[in-house]
Order: structure tokens, then C-alpha cells, then sequence
């Protein structure tokens, strides 16, 4: 479970361009939950992700992830507990190394295990016929834009982190590729039962895979709704409207 109370994050503290970026903010997420943000530019979707991987200092608040306070826990240790998948494909791959090597690196057991060649993720790469199955021994470099970005997602989770983040992860992809990506984001919450909050500026994205949709606003939660396809489009369709 994540937990933050009362967060205020401020950039450029006592200096002529101060920026409250979060005030006020408080979230709480459950374990298996997945959590979509939206919300307009500078609204602090961005901060919000940075608290959440340790990046920022909190000039005031809380945050707790499975009731441990992040003030104990070493930095280090919330950067295995924590996942994330940025909008640049290549940011979450080696691109000079194979599939396979990609694979046993990012596997829990990679370093011990790497001369038997053990690892995960390639049954889940495999089931989206993104034209993997038979590229273990191919450069990630020379893989197209979606197929990075999977195997990215794949990275960020073998390792089964407490939360995975996912910073606008389809942006930089075509809508082949957005529907794939966002198809293992499902399994990767569904299956392996991760805790998954993903920030979007994508509507599309919002109306078909949204459960719970948060929506920030000048460093605050505005709105935190459940989006019941059928039930609340109007709710939904307020919030996009914005
Ligand atoms: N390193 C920084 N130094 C100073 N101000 C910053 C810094 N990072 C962000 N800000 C400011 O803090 C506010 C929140 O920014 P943030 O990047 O969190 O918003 P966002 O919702 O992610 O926006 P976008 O959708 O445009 O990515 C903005 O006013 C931004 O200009």
C-alpha cells in the first residue's frame, strides 16, 4: 500500500522563482490497485512520480509504501521496490545488449544465475506477438519503438516491485504499439498483480483502460473516482472536458 499525507514539495525554496509543485497532497493507494493520473501541464503529475521514486526531497508530508516510512528506507532499496517506465523507449533497456542479456539483467537471480542463463519475462513478451519469440539473440537497439517499450514494462517488472510507475509510457509510440503496451500493462496488473499508477494525458487511454482515475490540479487532488464505463461517462467526460 502506498500512503501519502499532507505532501508539499517546493522547487527553488526562497529564491525569487519558488514553485509549490505539491501542496496539500494526499493519496492513498492499495496493494493490486491501478491508479491512472491526469491532469494538465504543470500540474504536478511529474513531482508526484518523483516523491514516489525518492527523486525529490518533501519539504512537508508523509509517504509510507507498505507501512514503511521512505525516510528509512535506503535509496537504493525504494529504487528495487520501485518501478518505473519513462515516455523515451530507450530509457528502459540496454540497447547494446541482446534480448536475452536484457533478460537475465533484469531478472531477480540475473547476476548469479547469468552463466545458466535463467530469467523471466519471456513467457509475457512471448503472449503479446510483438515479433519477439524468436529475437533472443538480437540487439535491443534494433528493436522498433513498441517493442523496446515492452520489454521496458517487462524490466520494470520481473522483479515484482511494490509499485510500478508508468510516466506517459505510450506517448512516444504508434497506436498499434499504444494498444500492445497498454494490453501487457493489463496482465502486468492483472497477472502479476502489480500495483500500477500510470499518469496519461491520453483520453483514449483513460476511457478504455481506466478503473481509478485521479485527476491533479495545481499541486492537488481535484477529483478521485472510480470510471464505471457504463455508468459515469458524464464524470468522465466533465473531467476531459477541462
Ligand atoms: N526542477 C524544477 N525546478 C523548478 N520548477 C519545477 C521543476 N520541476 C517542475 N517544476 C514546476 O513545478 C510544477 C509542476 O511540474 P510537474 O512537472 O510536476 O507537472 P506535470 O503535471 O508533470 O506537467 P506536464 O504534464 O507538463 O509534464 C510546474 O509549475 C513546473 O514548472
Amino acid at each position: 500500500m502506498v500512503e501519502l499525507k499532507n505532501i508539499r514539495v517546493v522547487y527553488n525554496k526562497n529564491q525569487v522563482n519558488e514553485k509549490k509543485a505539491l501542496d496539500k497532497f494526499e493519496l492513498i493507494v492499495k496493494k493490486g490497485e491501478f491508479v491512472t493520473i491526469i491532469g494538465p501541464n504543470g500540474a504536478g503529475k511529474t513531482t508526484l512520480l518523483k516523491v514516489l521514486t525518492g527523486e525529490v526531497v518533501l519539504d512537508q508530508g508523509s509517504f509510507t509504501l507498505n507501512n514503511k516510512s521512505i525516510k528509512r528506507i535506503k535509496p537504493y532499496k525504494l529504487f528495487r521496490n520501485v518501478g518505473i517506465v519513462y515516455q523515451e523507449p530507450d530509457r528502459g533497456v540496454f540497447p547494446d545488449l541482446t534480448l536475452e542479456e536484457n533478460l537475465i539483467l533484469g531478472s531477480k537471480k540475473g547476476n548469479r544465475f547469468f552463466s545458466f542463463g535463467k530469467y523471466e519475462g519471456l513467457e509475457l513478451l512471448k503472449s503479446l506477438n510483438m515479433g519477439l519469440e524468436n529475437r533472443l539473440k538480437t540487439k535491443v537497439k534494433e528493436f522498433s519503438g513498441g517493442q523496446k517499450q515492452a520489454l521496458a514494462m517487462v524490466l520494470a517488472s520481473i522483479t515484482k516491485p511494490d509499485l510500478l510507475l508508468l510516466d506517459e509510457h505510450t506517448a512516444a509510440l504508434d497506436p498499434k504499439n499504444v494498444e500492445k503496451v497498454m494490453e501487457l500493462t493489463m496482465k502486468i496488473n492483472k497477472e502479476l498483480g502489480l500495483t500500477i499508477i500510470m499518469v496519461t494525458h491520453n483520453m483514449k487511454i483513460v476511457e478504455k483502460y481506466a478503473r481509478r482515475i485521479v485527476e491533479i490540479k495545481d499541486g492537488k487532488v481535484t477529483k478521485d473516482f472510480v470510471y464505471e464505463k457504463t455508468h459515469n461517462t458524464e464524470e468522465l467526460k466533465k473531467v476531459t472536458a477541462n
